[in-house]
């Protein structure tokens, strides 16, 4: 089995595949008279299509086991899709470059607890996969006409590694 070994998730290395979602490094502003920082505008979110419009959701999944393996991925043609984490755990993220309509080579990042992701339409993606605990996210993705999920089976699953904890 061929295996990925996850990297620890950073705006540059994220950025072919959308945006992270953290203060850290983010422009940021104070409102409400000086009593909030604003952290504004992390990411690009994308609704297209018929009817279309963006969604507000929650998400409570569980954690996959360890080593965790990744047979299929999906994009969405239609809008993009943000994973923002409301548990302080990290969650694993899992792309692919687009090669002629298909993924390519997996690329893998391990978030650090508080990180989130915004996967740019159409970019090929793992699904949601937590570790270690049952995790909520808030989603914000398309909603509408029309089909917003391709899915693309590997011949063969790759096996995901994660970095020795620091
Ligand atoms: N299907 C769904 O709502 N979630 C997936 O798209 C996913 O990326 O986890
Ligand atoms: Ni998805």
């Amino acid at each position: 089995m061929t295996v990925i070994a996850a990297l620890p998730l950073t705006r540059k290395a994220f950025a072919p595949f959308g945006d992270v979602i953290e203060a850290e490094g983010a422009q940021s502003f104070l409102i409400n008279n000086g009593n909030c920082r604003r952290f504004h505008d992390l990411a690009q979110v994308e609704a297209t299509g018929d009817n279309a419009r963006v969604l507000i959701s929650l998400f409570r999944a569980k954690p996959y086991p360890a080593p965790v393996t990744v047979g299929m991925v999906e994009r969405h043609p239609l809008g993009s899709q943000a994973f923002i984490p409301l548990s302080p755990a990290p969650f694993l993220v899992i792309v692919c470059p687009d090669q002629d309509g298909s993924p390519g080579t997996p690329r893998a990042f391990l978030t650090k607890p508080g990180q989130g992701v915004n996967y740019a339409r159409g970019t090929w993606h793992g699904v949601l996969t937590p570790l270690g605990m049952e995790q909520d996210f808030a989603v914000v993705d398309r909603g509408g006409d029309g089909d917003n999920i391709e899915e693309f089976f590997f011949p063969a699953p790759y096996r995901i590694t994660l970095p020795e904890p620091s």
